[in-house]
């Protein structure tokens, strides 16, 4: 078992929160009192946002609504488009995030009629839309092509226990047009759909964002696994992106900076950017067998192994076994299918080596690429479902605010003589 190294305020209470629990009995995650298992199993990413940032679950008709008003919040306005288009095409996707979050900020700021629940939801509903626009946008495919007709080609050669696996609801009527197999025929780049074709009756942020992807409606299996995907990276108490946004609330900062802030932490590859890190671990192995010896390699270099080990969870990341099952779910239907086998080679080498266990970026990378989802939208995708967690520590914070402002000891210099400037080395 890896020994934990001291710094990085690992251990300290830096504050409460009533919105999660992180590690109990060294695996447990609840979010408001719920566990992570139930929310994964039995509700949507809408119900969660709901919970989190309005402490709550809602009733029928408040989820009816809610998704109404996510729907409505999800048209980007003109002004938010050309904004986009003028960022380079190579910028970096959490970068084209924290431009357009700001930039919204700037249209729609924070007033005492517009909420920090209005806020958050507004922003929930069009951060898939803003990276969509403009990647779809710099590949040439932007403005509105209509979508193209709906592939049932692969209704055949799907296994009825995709369905079976999936909990999903059967009285969908998107559910007989989504047949093809999840992710194997997906382009991505190629795709364009009109957003206003969407069909808003049946909305969810999860359905919304593929569509806009790919071009067309996705298939049942995928939206799931997709909004399961939101429901498990949707919270997770003082982690790194979150504290950050805190401090940026406690200094009485509008709340567009405070998410600003919570991307460009979320950003790196110790914490939200390990999902994409792992795609390019995963994908520069041709077997199983070369990925155990490469990841014995990486290991004897001294090399991290991105997507495993926890500052908090000593036994296991309960996120990952759910995310794991869809993973290997969708493998079966996937071309590079073997992408699975690859990610449990290095996970058996890094267990037996190391005694680490996979966090939720690990399988969350082969899931997403099995679903046609580009590498660099793995970690954008992260910060739509945090949104929600960050607008619940936000309220939290302001509620019983005090400026964060931790001490530090002194290491440097003491009684240097001052130097004229002329006489500096
Ligand atoms: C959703 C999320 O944000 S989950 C986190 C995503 N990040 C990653 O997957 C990046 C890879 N993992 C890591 O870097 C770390 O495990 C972190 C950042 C998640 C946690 O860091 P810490 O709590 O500081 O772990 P810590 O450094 O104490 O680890 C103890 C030992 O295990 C080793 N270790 C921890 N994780 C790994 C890993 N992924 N690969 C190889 N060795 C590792 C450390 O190198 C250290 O060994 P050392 O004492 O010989 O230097
Ligand atoms: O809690 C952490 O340090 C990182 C993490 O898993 C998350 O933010 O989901």
């Amino acid at each position: 078992m890896a020994v934990k190294k001291p710094g990085g305020l690992a251990g300290i209470e830096a504050g409460s929160t009533a919105i999660s629990t992180v590690g109990k009995d060294g695996r447990g995650l609840t979010y408001r009192g719920y566990s992570i298992e139930d929310l994964a199993e039995h509700g949507s990413f809408e119900e969660t946002a709901y919970l989190l940032i309005r402490g709550k679950l809602p009733n029928i008709d408040e989820l009816t609504s809610y998704r109404r008003k996510l729907a409505d919040a999800s048209v980007l306005p003109e002004t938010l488009k050309r904004i986009l288009e003028l960022l380079p095409s190579d910028a970096h996707p959490m970068e084209v995030l924290q431009v357009g979050c700001t930039a919204l900020g700037t249209m729609e700021p924070e007033t005492a009629a517009r909420t920090t629940a209005d806020l958050a939801d507004r922003l929930i509903a069009l951060t898939g839309p803003m990276l969509l626009h403009w990647y779809h946008y710099h590949r040439g495919a932007a403005r509105a092509e209509p979508p193209p007709a709906v592939d049932a080609a692969g209704a055949d050669a799907q296994p009825s226990a995709l369905v079976i696996t999936a909990d999903t609801d059967e009285d969908d009527p998107q559910a007989d047009e989504q047949q093809t197999p999840a992710g194997v025929s997906a382009s991505p780049t190629s795709a364009s759909a009109d957003p206003q074709d969407y069909d808003f009756d049946n909305y969810s942020v999860a359905g919304h964002f593929l569509y806009l992807l790919h071009g067309r409606h996705a298939e049942r299996a995928a939206i799931r696994v997709f909004d399961v995907s939101l429901v498990l990276y949707a919270e997770h108490e003082f982690n790194a992106s979150t504290f950050a946004a805190r401090v940026t609330a406690s200094t009485l900062s509008n709340y567009h900076s405070c998410i600003a802030t919570g991307i460009g932490t979320l950003r790196g590859n110790l914490h939200g950017g390990a999902n994409e890190a792992v795609m390019e671990l995963i994908t520069s192995f041709e077997t199983p067998e070369e990925a155990e010896a490469g990841t014995r390699e990486r290991l004897t270099a001294k090399q991290l192994i991105m997507g495993f080990g926890h500052r908090v969870y000593t036994v296991s990341d309960p996120r990952s076994d759910i995310i794991k099952k869809w993973s290997e779910t969708l493998s079966l239907w996937a071309q590079d299918g073997q992408l699975y086998a690859i990610s449990e080679a290095i996970e058996g080498v890094m267990r037996q080596e190391k005694g680490l266990f996979p966090n939720l970026d690990f399988y969350s990378a082969s899931a997403y690429h099995f679903m046609g989802v580009p590498t660099p939208m793995f970690t954008p995708i992260f910060v739509i479902s945090r949104i929600t967690g960050w607008t619940a520590h936000i309220i939290e914070q302001r509620l019983n605010n005090r400026l964060i402002r931790p001490s530090a000891a002194y290491i440097g210099p003491d009684n240097q003589p001052w130097v004229d400037v002329h006489a500096r080395f």
